[in-house]
């Protein structure tokens, strides 16, 4: 049997990185090259062109690692042959994956919608490294805005797209009495209007601000544009194992709505809630969510 190269662990945080930077600038190409005028290819295009580097590049230089990404699904697979689409490159089997040490969990293009719509930056490239039972690296790549946010070790980093010095990143605390909390565009919590109000109620100014993907608004959340990240209602572990991955090591607190962590790499990848905010915040945000999505009495 020919032996596997062994992964270069310390590189695993560049590596994420790298790849997320450079199907980042792919798919400011695809934009580029496609226009705006057609949506639907715009979207399919970039998912798939950005899903096969990934599965490319991730193939030749992590060999033995297990790949989850969101358009290796075999469901999208058999949705894809129905058109005149190549058939993406498949995800690990599921039994091989659930077996492994360790697992990339991307997706290729986080915010596919705001990807298609002309002017908008609120997109991302996720690559993360799950590694026995935690995410040991991530890298959330927002092309349209210059920058990646990504895991060092010991730490985690705010790296320009175009190669000048990256800064330190670690999550800040918000004003007293004010949270400014990023949902969905689309599929915003069915509870968010009720917590604004309950929180309003106990002295805290809830402002709502829609921004279109996970990975852009964790990166808010990161960079002091908002205070927390709110999500209930439907997602996968794609959606958030970068941006969480960052987010821990920028000394966030990561947790689901219920308090619960996080678990990644499952069988069912569902992880339909998320939030995230300075640590000073999670009491005030879990206490309002569990107060307003309580069955009432009776
Ligand atoms: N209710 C839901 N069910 C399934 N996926 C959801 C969802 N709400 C949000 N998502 C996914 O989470 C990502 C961020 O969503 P949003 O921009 O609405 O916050 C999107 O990923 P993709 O763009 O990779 O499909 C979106 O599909
Ligand atoms: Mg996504």
């Amino acid at each position: 049997m020919t032996e596997q190269p062994a992964a270069d662990t310390a590189g695993d945080h560049d590596l994420a990185a790298e790849l997320a930077g450079r199907a980042g600038e792919l798919l400011l190409g695809v934009r580029g090259e496609l226009g705006f005028g057609d949506t639907r290819a715009l979207k399919d295009t970039g998912d798939l062109r950005a899903h096969e580097y990934l599965m490319g590049e991730l193939a030749r230089r992590r060999p033995g690692d297990a790949i989850l990404s969101e358009e290796g699904r075999s469901s999208v697979a058999a949705k894809r042959a129905r058109g005149d689409d190549r058939s993406p490159t498949g995800n690990t089997a599921d039994e091989v994956r659930l077996a492994a040490d360790r697992v990339w969990i991307v997706d290729p293009l986080d915010g596919t919608r705001e990807f298609s719509e002309e002017g908008r930056a609120d997109w991302a490239v996720h690559v993360a490294l799950w590694e026995k039972g935690r995410l040991v690296a991530g890298a959330v790549a927002l092309p349209a805005q210059g920058r990646t946010l990504r895991t060092a070790p010991g730490g985690a980093l705010d790296e320009p797209s175009d190669g000048g010095r990256a800064a330190g990143l670690r999550v800040s605390a918000p004003e007293p009495g004010r949270l400014r909390v990023a949902v969905s565009r689309s599929r915003p919590p069915e509870f968010l209007e009720r917590l604004a109000v309950r929180l309003g109620e106990a002295g805290v100014e809830v402002e709502l601000v829609p921004i279109g993907s996970a990975g852009a608004k964790i990166a808010a959340v990161l960079l002091a544009e908002v205070d927390a990240y709110v999500h209930a209602g439907g997602q996968y572990e794609w959606d958030s194992a970068a941006p969480v991955a960052v987010a821990v090591a920028a000394g966030a607190h990561v947790s689901r709505i219920s308090g619960a962590a996080p678990a990644y790499n499952q069988k069912d990848p569902r992880l339909p809630d998320i939030l995230v905010c300075h640590p000073g915040s999670a009491s005030t945000l879990l206490t309002g969510i569990r107060d307003v999505t309580a069955a009432p009495p009776g």
